[in-house]
């Protein structure tokens, strides 16, 4: 299974292989438990590890391999980030597809081989999501032949970008170019920003840490000010874009070419996101299994946790969306190295596919896995909430994902921009011109769903229903966009006045994407048993998700209410087939006990052990009586007894 998960055999072995290297490798673990530490203590910690790791990376893995690193990078550094995370998501993924070759040679291969550390300084105080409105403005001077960075006001200041605050000594920044006066658009410049030997920062720089955040603060999220601060004109990142000496600027292939480092990260994230819902589903599910709490049959022992109906509803659907998401994860990473592949030889065709496709995928899957993670959490009852589960941690990290890259309401409309084009040419009678992302919405529907009145043994029936779903919302929506527009607004007007349901076609046909997905990979399989645990976990998705959207096919009878009963039938059927494969299915991931980074999910299964081993750690036990009781609280109680007397 752990092949199927991790894409093939060879990888899933490599995963087994790193992990037992670094087992044997005691300086590569967490010196205490991450949750006992600072934000400084950890930050230490972190480049400890991290310089260990750029030293003896060779002996572990072949650093050549993304996934290899990544794993390598899971084991050793965790999810809290460190202070190269974004060096290796953003850095070098926006060197590598917007550099030219001669600055490649010039940056990339001194950051691949980490002399210099680099991030992706875009965001800004006053604007993150509307990049057209930045304020950051590069000015070019024609008689020096440089770009002068200037930050007008304080709402254009650079901030939020992962590291930049203490780690980085470079970054891609974006900024508006002007030239002659013009304004043409956001662009990505080659920053130094701190001396390379001293790390001071560099004069006309203003630099720091914008402090604590939810989580992830191993990170080093930035702020970052220029003052006229002159960098050359070789420094805009010139691999589809150019100026030349004279000002002129060639233009890109495709306006927005310059994205194409978040749409990196939002390709990538989804598998991300894949693994944090499945560490919380496998911390959840084992101690699921060791809690006994209540009876089901009062004259039987306590039951473990996981045997109630209630809990397994909480769990396994999770579990399949975890399984969902990743498969869905390999493909939109196997579409963007194509597209960069493509891009390479001029082809930008499918770049709108592409960002369509993950800006569905980013916001979905993000929001589905921050509900899936709480859920884990709430299933562990009291000790959930203890930082000992760790869930907390990766709930705050996978939820970032819900803003980061997009916040997903926005982006969710990104989506629906492609939809609603879609749409356009399904009414034009056009319906030949879809691409085969949204080829179903120019097929006609069946007036009514087949799903329990016709014995298919495979998806089809519910693939419909899915498609009719999603195809009703979209047309419905570009309706009503068209509608308002008919009646005088502004494109802008009305599309404002229609997002929410725009945004509702965006997310129905992501999900439909995703089942899709899953029943791809499953149809895939070869190994007979393999194949019937995952078709059930893939019956269990369907139909849980379904019944999550069966509103929109009630609403035009495409499924009846019996209809909807053999749903929830075949959910609770499922749950209960589900349940003695549950732990497996979990464990199928093979996360190592360090990984994970959960006294309350450890293989091992000794809980109650654990957490007492684990609470005895605590720096609060070091003393029977704390400084601030013997300053505060003593003093307290003896005047209280005193006034008494
Ligand atoms: C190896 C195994 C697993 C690995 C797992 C790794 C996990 C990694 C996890 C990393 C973890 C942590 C890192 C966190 C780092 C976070 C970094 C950041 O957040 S960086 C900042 C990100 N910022 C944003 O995302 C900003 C969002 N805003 C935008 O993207 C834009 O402003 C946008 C798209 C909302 C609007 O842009 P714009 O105003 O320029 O365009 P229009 O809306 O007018 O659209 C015009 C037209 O262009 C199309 N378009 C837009 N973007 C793209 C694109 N990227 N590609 C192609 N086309 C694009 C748009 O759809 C319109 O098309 P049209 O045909 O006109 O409809
Ligand atoms: C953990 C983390 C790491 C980050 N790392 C980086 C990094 O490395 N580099 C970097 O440059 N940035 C980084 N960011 C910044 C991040 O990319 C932005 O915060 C994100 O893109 C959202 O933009 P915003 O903050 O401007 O949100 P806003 O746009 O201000 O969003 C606020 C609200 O307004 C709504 N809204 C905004 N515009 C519209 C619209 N057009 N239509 C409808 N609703 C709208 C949103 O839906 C949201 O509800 C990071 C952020 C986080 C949380």
């Amino acid at each position: 299974m752990a092949a199927q998960i991790y894409s093939g055999e060879k990888y899933a072995s490599r995963r087994r292989e790193i992990s037992a290297n670094l087992a044997k490798r005691p300086e590569f673990h967490d010196s205490k438990p991450l949750p006992f530490m600072t934000r400084e203590e950890k930050i230490l910690e972190s480049s400890r590890k991290l310089t260990l790791i750029s030293k003896h990376m060779n002996e572990i893995i072949d650093p050549s391999d993304k996934r290899e690193l990544y794993h390598l990078n899971c084991e050793v550094l965790g999810i809290e980030g460190n202070p190269m995370a974004l060096h290796g998501d953003m850095f070098i993924p926006a060197l590598t597809a917007q550099a030219s070759d001669e600055q490649q040679e010039k940056w990339l291969s001194r950051a691949l081989r980490r002399e210099i550390i680099g991030t992706y300084a875009q965001t800004e105080l006053g604007h993150g999501t509307n990049l057209r409105k930045l304020e950051t403005i590069a000015t070019y001077d024609v008689d020096t032949q440089e770009f002068v960075l200037h930050t007008p006001q304080i709402t254009a200041l650079k901030w939020w970008p992962g590291n930049l605050g203490k780690s980085s000594n470079y970054a891609v920044v974006v900024a508006l170019m002007i030239i002659k006066g013009k304004n043409y658009g956001p662009q990505t410049f080659m920053v130094p920003l701190r001396d390379e030997k001293t790390h001071q920062p560099l004069k006309g720089i203003t630099i720091g840490d914008i402090g604590p955040k939810l989580a992830y603060n191993i990170v080093d999220n930035g702020f970052l000010g220029f003052d006229h601060y002159r960098i050359p004109r070789t420094n805009l990142l010139m691999r589809h874009t150019r100026v030349e000496p004279d000002g002129t600027f060639v233009k890109p292939p495709h306006a927005k070419i310059n994205y194409s480092a978040m749409v990196h990260v939002r390709s990538y994230m989804i598998t991300g996101q894949a693994i944090m819902l499945a560490y919380a589903l496998t911390i959840a599910t084992r101690y699921s299994s060791v809690r006994r709490q209540g009876q089901i049959d009062t004259t039987q022992p306590e039951v473990k946790v996981l045997e109630y109906q209630t809990q397994q509803h909480r769990l396994f659907p999770s579990i399949a969306r975890a399984y969902a998401f990743v498969f869905a994860g390999a493909e939109t990473v196997r579409l963007y190295e194509r597209v960069l592949q493509e891009v390479e030889t001029g082809n930008v065709s499918l770049m709108a596919d592409l960002h369509a496709l993950t800006s569905g995928l980013k916001s979905v899957v993000t929001h589905q896995t921050a509900q899936g993670i709480e859920q884990a959490r709430m299933a562990c009852g009291g000790h959930g909430y203890s930082q000992a589960s760790y869930i907390s941690e990766i709930f705050g990290v996978a939820v970032g994902g819900c803003t980061y890259e997009g916040e997903n309401l926005v982006m969710l409309q990104q989506l629906a921009r492609y939809l609603v084009k879609s749409a356009g040419l399904v009414q034009a009678g056009q319906s030949s011109k879809l691409g085969p992302l949204v080829a179903y919405l120019g097929a006609k529907s069946d007036s009514t769903s087949l799903i329990d009145r016709t014995p298919t043994p495979g998806f089809a029936e519910y693939v419909k229903t899915f498609q009719h779903i999603a195809r009703k919302q979209t047309l419905k929506a570009a309706q009503k966009l068209f509608g308002f527009m008919e009646k005088g607004d502004t494109r802008e007007v009305a599309w404002n006045k229609s997002t929410v349901e725009l945004n509702r076609a965006s997310r129905l046909h992501t999900r439909l994407y995703i089942v899709e997905a899953f029943v791809r990979r499953v149809e895939e399989v070869a190994d007979p048993r393999l194949k019937e645990v995952l078709t059930d976990l893939l019956r269990l998705h369907v139909n849980y998700e379904l019944l999550d959207v069966a509103a929109y096919a009630l609403e035009d009878g495409f499924l009846s209410s019996s209809q909807l009963d053999y749903i929830r039938e075949q959910l609770y059927f499922y749950l209960a087939k589900i349940r003695p494969n549950a732990v497996s299915l979990v464990d199928s991931w093979e996360f190592s006990d360090r990984e994970l980074r959960s006294v309350l999910g450890r293989r091992d299964g000794n809980v109650y052990e654990n957490l007492f081993a684990w609470a005895k750690a605590s720096p609060l036990n070091k003393t029977d009586v704390l400084p601030s009781v013997d300053k505060y609280l003593k003093p307290l109680m003896e005047s209280a007894r005193a006034s008494k007397l």
